[in-house]
């Protein structure tokens, strides 16, 4: 089998290229490419590792043919279409916790920058002036620092903002009053916040709900002469009422590592506005943290792309590298299930549950979930896979249920499958022999044993003496070859099911003469 192959389309510390060959991956580092020069490239590649100037636009992920993942060095990930990635079957993950210390680190030195206004009093003293009488600071002890998210990153900046004797008060809709208790920060509403804070900190990721949360009316009625630090996302501010607050004196001062265009154009008007610093987005640029977040993305993304195991998804559940193994067979057969479903279903799936069984029922769910329900949607799409199965099912409004039991049945591991049909549920059943062969066992309440594999036939019929020899004999006129007979029924003389595997494809003229055969209700050739 050919190596998997990774493009690093980013900086990155040199330590991620080493992780991916260790792990057993080709890796091309190629970086500052235009977006058109990366799409000409991306079909190329199972795996794209990214830090944030990589934009993954849908036009990049319509030619990346072969992608399967995509890793970011980093934690905000609104430079990739997720939703667009999804749809396409691409997992994207990130490293949320490996540049958190060090960007909650470069917010708190923006403080500081802030009260002793450092930068402008470093430039005028190096310019040969010696101004002591221009900057006058003020104290950060006693101060309140209001935060704006209080998740990873505003918990680190809140511990150390305590350590330096503020006041922390958060505004983070997730915020428990136990978390809150935990970190030492009082919580409170936006408007409370913005009117009892000194410093802000902004620690959210960019959405809907938080873009221009730093809005002109906010900035207007807060508490004057509030100084403000964005090291989150650019755009959670609005930057041309900042400009006109900062000349206003209404906010004092404005520390900004992140802009809503990055680079920001030369002449961005912040730049001339009084108390304003900025930094490069470099909230996350330290030695430490980009060592973190490159040995972590590769480790993910090589665990994805060699063994299966997912971690830090942000649109797949998570499946370690010791889960894995022994899911694989499960998946197998769980897709296999929600294939044959999907080929004998007729018209509208609408609800779908996927039952546990035994040992079935003590493994992660989600992962067979996703397998049964890439299998089902095969049927309608060939670009199917797990990742974008449950998007999918979710688009079509198909209602999926989960359910565990972990009582051990006939079999001592089974996966059941069943859909609402308008002739009331039906259900297949499937069971893994020796812990990885996949065997289905039931279909629609007839116990059956079948492999489940290549060309198959498919044959409702009665219950009648005769019937496997001229079904026998049909085939053998049309010169297909049978490799497995597999039968069962409900009762003598009543409904039979019948599965063949043959070794050809089934012809429409076929199935047609075997419709046509004495005693046979359904009949339907089947492909896994
Ligand atoms: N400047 C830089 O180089 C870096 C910037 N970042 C940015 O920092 C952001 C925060 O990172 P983490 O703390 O690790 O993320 P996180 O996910 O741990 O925390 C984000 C917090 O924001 C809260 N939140 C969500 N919507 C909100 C809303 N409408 N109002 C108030 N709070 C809301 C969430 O509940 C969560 O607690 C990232 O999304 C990323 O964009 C992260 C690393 C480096
Ligand atoms: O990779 C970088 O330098 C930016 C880090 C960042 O913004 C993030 O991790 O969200």
């Amino acid at each position: 089998m050919s190596k998997p192959k990774v493009l690093i389309s980013d900086k990155m510390d040199p330590n991620a290229a080493r992780i991916f060959e260790e792990r057993g991956c080709d890796v091309d580092v190629i970086t500052g490419e235009t977006p058109e020069e990366l799409a000409t490239r991306i079909g190329e590649y199972d795996g794209l590792a990214i830090r944030s100037s990589t934009k993954v636009t849908p036009a990049i992920l319509d030619a990346a043919t072969n992608l399967k993942v995509i890793g970011r060095a980093g934690i905000g990930v609104d430079n990739v279409d997720i939703p667009y990635a999804s749809s396409k079957g691409v997992v994207v993950m990130n490293t949320p916790f490996g540049n958190s210390i060090t960007t909650a680190e470069h917010a708190i030195a923006m403080i500081m920058a802030l009260a002793r206004q450092i930068p402008e009093a470093n430039a005028r003293t190096q310019a040969g002036e010696w101004p002591k009488s221009a900057f006058m600071g003020v104290e950060v002890t006693g101060k309140t620092l209001g935060l704006i998210g209080a998740g990873n990153i505003g918990s680190i900046v809140a511990s150390r903002a305590l350590g330096l004797k503020m006041k922390v008060v958060a505004y983070d809709p997730f915020l428990t009053e136990e978390r809150a208790i935990e970190l030492g920060v009082e919580k409170v509403d936006l408007d409370t916040l913005l009117s009892r804070a000194d410093f802000v900190s902004l620690h959210t990721p960019l959405t809907d709900q938080t873009r221009n949360i730093l809005s002109r009316e906010r900035l207007e009625n807060a508490k004057p002469g509030i100084r403000i630090v964005n090291c989150a996302r650019g755009g959670l501010i609005d930057e041309a009422a900042l400009k006109d607050l900062l000349e206003s004196g209404q906010v004092a001062a404005a520390a900004l590592d992140v802009f809503e265009q990055e680079p920001p154009a030369s002449d961005h008007p912040l730049f001339s506005a009084p108390n304003f610093i900025c930094t490069p987005h470099l909230g996350a640029s330290t030695t430490e943290a980009q060592v973190n977040v490159a040995l972590q993305v590769a480790e993910q993304m090589a665990d994805y792309l060699v063994n299966g195991g997912v971690t830090n998804a942000l649109n797949m559940p998570s499946l370690s590298a010791e889960e894995a193994p022994k899911l694989k067979p499960y998946m197998g057969l769980a897709e296999k299930l929600g294939s044959l479903v999907g080929q004998l279903a007729h018209g509208n799936l609408e609800k779908i549950s996927i039952e546990r069984e035994g040992h079935a029922a003590e493994l992660n769910g989600k992962p067979i979930t996703g397998a049964v329900l890439a299998g089902l949607m095969k049927c309608y799409s060939d670009t199917v896979n797990m990742v974008n199965a449950p998007y999918l099912a979710k688009e079509r409004g198909m209602e999926v249920r989960e359910v565990r039991n972990s009582h051990e049945g006939v079999y001592h591991t089974l996966v059941r499958v069943t859909v609402d049909t308008s002739q009331g549920p039906r259900s297949v059943a499937g069971t893994l022999f020796g812990n990885s062969a996949p065997r289905l066992v039931e279909i629609f309440g007839i116990g059956i044993e079948a492999d489940l594999d290549g060309h198959m036939l498919y044959i409702v019929n009665e219950d009648a003496p005769g019937f496997i020899g001229r079904i026998g004999s049909l085939l053998g006129e049309n010169g297909i070859n049978i490799g497995n007979f597999n039968l069962g029924r409900r009762d003598a003389g009543g409904e039979a099911i019948l599965l063949l595997s043959v070794d050809q494809p089934i012809s429409a003229d076929v199935i047609k003469q075997a419709c046509a055969l004495e005693g046979v209700k359904v009949v339907k050739a089947l492909e896994f």
